[in-house]
C-alpha cells in the first residue's frame, strides 16, 4: 500500500476516534451535571485505575499498559476539565520534577499553578485558590521529604492519590569550561542524589560553591542568568531556560525515583482494589517501654501488611518525643484497619487511602 493510501486510513480512522471521542465526552458531561446536583467529587482515581485495569485486560492490539494509559490520563484529564474546570498547584517552578509528576496525573490541558514552596502549595489548597497540589514526598535514594510530612500532620489536607516518576539529573551551564564555574545551584536532595559525580568533578570545593535552592528549575533559572555558574536540573527545565546540557543522567543511581503525593481538601476516595492508606500516630507519652511495639502488634495481629513507618519529632519543649508516620494496605473502611482507627481513636490522624501505585 503506498503512503498515501496508508495515511487515508489514517485520516478515517481519526474521524471515527473524533467522534467517538465526542460522545465520550457528551456522557461526561451528564457525569458532571449529576455530580454537581449531588455535590459530589469530579476527581475519581479509583475510577480512572479501574478502567485503565479493565482496557489493559482486554486488550489484543499493539498498545502495551504504559501507552494506553498515557492516552487515557489525557482523556480523563480533559473529561474533567469538561464537567468542571479544577486548578492544580505543584512544588515550581514551571520545569520542576514535581511540574512532570502533576502532568503525568492531570494532562497538558489542565489549569497549574507554580509555587514556590511546599507549604505555599499547601496554604493554596486550604485558601480555595487550587482544588488539587502535587507535592514531593520521598525519593528512594534520600529519603522522606521532611517538608511535606510535617506539614500532613499540621493541616487537615489529605492525600487523594501517590504518583511515582523516575528522575534524570543533568549538569547544565552556560560556561565554556568546567574552570569557569564559580558555583552550582540545586535543590538540598538533588545534591544528595548526585554526590559520586560532584566527588568526581568538584572535590575540595568550598562549601559555598554549591548553593541550596527551593527547586532544581529554579536552579536552572539562576544558571541561565549567570555564565560562571551551574545547575543540577531536570531536563526539561535546562531545556526550558535554554541552559546548554554538559553532563546527562549524573545521579548516582540509574533507579532514581521519587515519589508524590496529590493533595486535597476534604477528599475520600472510594475503595478499589489495592489501596494503601497513610496515617498519623501521636502514641502517649508516657515514657512505658513497649509503646510502639504493642502499637505495630495490632497491625501484625490482623495481618495488615505495614509499608513505612517514619519517625517526626514533636518539637514542644525540650524533650525527644516523637510522632510516626506510617502506611499500610488496605482502606480505612476494612474492618481490621476501622478496629484499630477505633482503638486508638485519639492518637492516630487518617491521612488518607488511595490507589497504591508503587
Ligand atoms: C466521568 C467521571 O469523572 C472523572 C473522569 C473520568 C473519565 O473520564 O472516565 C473518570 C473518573 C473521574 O475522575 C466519572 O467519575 O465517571
Amino acid at each position: 500500500m503506498s503512503l498515501e493510501e496508508l495515511r487515508n486510513q489514517i485520516d478515517s480512522l481519526d474521524n471515527q476516534m473524533l467522534e467517538i471521542l465526542n460522545k465520550r465526552m457528551e456522557v461526561v458531561k451528564h457525569v458532571g451535571e449529576l455530580k454537581k446536583s449531588t455535590q459530589t467529587v469530579i476527581y475519581r482515581p479509583e475510577r480512572e485505575k479501574q478502567i485503565v485495569d479493565r482496557l489493559d485486560s482486554m486488550n489484543k492490539g499493539l498498545l502495551n499498559r504504559a501507552a494506553i494509559e498515557a492516552i487515557y490520563l489525557e482523556i480523563f484529564a480533559v473529561s474533567r476539565n469538561l464537567e468542571l474546570p479544577e486548578r492544580i498547584a505543584y512544588l515550581g517552578p514551571e520545569g520542576s520534577f514535581t511540574h512532570q509528576a502533576a502532568e503525568s496525573r492531570f494532562g497538558a490541558m489542565s489549569d497549574y499553578l507554580a509555587l514556590p514552596n511546599i507549604r505555599s502549595v499547601f496554604e493554596s489548597i486550604d485558601t480555595g485558590r487550587a482544588r488539587f497540589g502535587v507535592v514531593p514526598i520521598e525519593n528512594n535514594l534520600e529519603g522522606i521529604v521532611k517538608e511535606t510530612i510535617d506539614l500532613l500532620n499540621e493541616t487537615d489536607l489529605k492525600i487523594v492519590a501517590e504518583v511515582a516518576i523516575s528522575v534524570h539529573f543533568t549538569f547544565a551551564t552556560k560556561a565554556e569550561k568546567l574552570s569557569e564555574i564559580k558555583k552550582i545551584y540545586s535543590k538540598d536532595i538533588a545534591f544528595g542524589q548526585c554526590e559520586k559525580f560532584l566527588n568526581d568533578y568538584f572535590a575540595g570545593k568550598e562549601d559555598d560553591f554549591f548553593v541550596q535552592v527551593d527547586s532544581t528549575s529554579k536552579a536552572a533559572r539562576l544558571a541561565s542568568q549567570d555564565p560562571n555558574s551551574a545547575a543540577i536540573c531536570s531536563h526539561i527545565a535546562a531545556k526550558l531556560f535554554d541552559v546548554p546540557i554538559l553532563f546527562d543522567n549524573i545521579q548516582d543511581s540509574a533507579q532514581n525515583r521519587t515519589r508524590f503525593f496529590i493533595i486535597g481538601k476534604d477528599f475520600i476516595n472510594q475503595k478499589s482494589d489495592n489501596d494503601k492508606t497513610t496515617i498519623i500516630a501521636r502514641l502517649p507519652e508516657d515514657g512505658k517501654p513497649g509503646t510502639l511495639m504493642k502499637f505495630l502488634q495490632e497491625f501484625e495481629s490482623r495481618g495488615i501488611n505495614l509499608l513505612k513507618i517514619e519517625s517526626r519529632p514533636v518539637k514542644e519543649g525540650d524533650h525527644f518525643n516523637f510522632w510516626f508516620l506510617m502506611e499500610f494496605d488496605g482502606y480505612f473502611l476494612d474492618e481490621s484497619v476501622q478496629e484499630i482507627m477505633a482503638k486508638h481513636a485519639s492518637e492516630i490522624k487518617w491521612l488518607g487511602s488511595y490507589v497504591k501505585a508503587i
